[in-house]
């Protein structure tokens, strides 16, 4: 077996305690195997000199001396390729956005204009210590290379509307999604995963909403889709079907196991009921939902409630950045405004939505530091200022961390960041390409 230790740090546990352990992981499976003093000899070696980061018998150690090992973070709603849109159009709100400013663009995105903002993603994910996420956007397969070269975990899906279009092309669009969601599904291992993705309750006709979901069943893949993000997503579901949003979510085959809903922003107690009796989870966007002034979501009424709630960054031109760090802080903030009330969303529990929330939301068996468990991590530094003094770590990863402090980041027991070098693609050369290709791609808009 070859393995991997992590040496010399702290660990958060599940239940948010932290030790000075260190983690034996095997890379042939991916998973945690040990967590520990993974020896007495080496314990002992270790207290002597402390600034040793070859262990005898480990194939390869990563040294977290000063840091805390956290689940890499998951970030459960996004479309990654709109990095290339990042500041392209901000200041508005949901449907002026995406009709005049977002659709116009994305209906010139080539597969590699895709590709490279994909890899831009990538590279700011790995960075700020999110070692898994979800994608709804276009190319798919140019999507899942880049998800193969860079090492995360992801599950994919095609994003498809029928508003605005002939019948036929929403339905081969439909096609599209089903047939990526059914052939890439645990392509080549278990880092890939898929989803059909009807884009949103509103922007996809009924007909072919049911159709979507009932092929998701056939083959066995979960449906991901956009639900109650903005009052006016709402009130035409209202007024045509005389029922909110969720009951109609249901009515068409959706909220079973796996499926996941981005949002939930303007969900009424009966709502929150119905998600949480159903096995669907809610994917909370603070930042996005903030920043389109989309209204904030009853996150913690939703927890309340025994819903299962993961958290996403939604896509770069919505937040402008993929740090889950600021994601969790956005959520413990605007949870506690939304709710009126300091003690909503605590720390603890916005901590919790970034990993095993969102872990549980995309089916990922990670999103926790445990025997067993995918080897899914991010080393934190923890001895900078404004992470000092350390009275209380959890409190500083959601309050005063941000991905700039992550060290080391692993995914699937490989190391794709060590001391801030990511391993598996070229930094600057993906942020140069990405530069050239976005400034094409405005070109081709224009
Ligand atoms: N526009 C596509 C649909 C699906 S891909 C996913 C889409 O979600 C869009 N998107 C990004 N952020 C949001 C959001 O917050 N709410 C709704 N859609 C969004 C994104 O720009 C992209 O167009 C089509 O023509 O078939
Ligand atoms: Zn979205």
């Amino acid at each position: 077996m070859t393995t991997l230790h992590v040496v010399n740090g702290r660990v958060l546990h599940p239940d948010h305690s932290i030790t000075e352990s260190d983690l034996l992981i095997d890379q042939a499976s991916g998973t945690i195997e040990e967590i520990g003093a993974v020896d007495a000899e080496d314990a002992d070696e270790r207290s002597s000199s402390a600034n040793r980061t070859q262990s005898d018998d480990a194939d390869e150690t990563l040294d977290a001396e000063g840091g805390l090992v956290i689940p890499g973070l998951i970030n459960a709603h996004g479309h990654a390729a709109m990095t290339l849109l990042r500041g392209y159009a901000d200041d508005k709100p949901l449907e002026a956005w995406l009709q005049e400013d977002i659709w116009p663009a994305e209906g010139e995105l080539t597969a590699e204009d895709i590709r490279v903002g994909t890899e831009l993603a990538a590279v700011e994910m790995i960075r700020s210590g999110t070692t898994g996420f979800a994608d709804m956007y276009f190319e798919e397969p140019h999507v899942a290379g880049v998800v193969d070269e860079s090492g995360l975990r992801a599950l994919l899906g095609h994003g498809f509307v029928s508003v605005g279009k002939p019948e036929a092309d929403a339905r081969a669009d439909m096609e599209t999604s089903v047939n990526f969601a059914a052939q890439y599904d645990k392509v080549g291992g278990d880092r890939i995963s898929t989803a059909v993705m009807p884009h949103s309750l509103t922007t996809v006709n009924e007909a072919l909403l049911r159709e979507a979901v009932e092929r998701a069943r056939e083959a066995d893949v979960p449906v991901h889709i956009h639900a109650n993000e903005t009052e006016d997503e709402v009130d035409p579901i209202v007024a045509e079907r005389g029922v909110r949003p969720m009951e109609y979510a249901e009515d068409v085959g959706l909220l079973a196991d796996g499926d996941f809903l981005a949002h939930c922003v303007h969900v009424d107690d009966d709502e929150i009921e119905r998600l949480a009796d159903s096995d669907a989870a809610a994917i909370h966007c603070p930042a996005s939902n903030a920043k389109l002034a989309s209204g904030i979501a009853p996150v913690q009424a939703m927890l309340d409630a025994g819903v299962s709630v993961g958290l996403g960054t939604d896509g770069a031109a919505s937040n402008n950045d993929l740090d889950m760090f600021d994601e969790i802080r956005d959520a413990a903030m605007l949870g506690k405004l939304g709710a009126d009330d300091a003690a909503a969303v605590p720390a603890s529990a916005a901590v919790r939505m970034a990993t095993e929330g969102s872990a549980a939301a995309l089916g990922f068996d990670a999103g926790r530091i445990e025997v067993g468990a995918k080897a899914d991590l991010a080393v934190v530094d923890l001895d900078a200022a404004h992470l000092t003094p350390g009275h209380d770590l959890v409190s500083h990863l959601a309050y005063a961390a941000s991905g700039s402090d992550v060290r080391h980041t692993v995914c699937d027991g490989d190391v794709l960041m060590e001391d801030r070098e990511i391993l598996t693609l070229d930094e600057a050369a993906v942020t140069e390409r990405a530069e050239e290709q976005a400034a094409d791609l405005i070109d081709r808009v224009a």
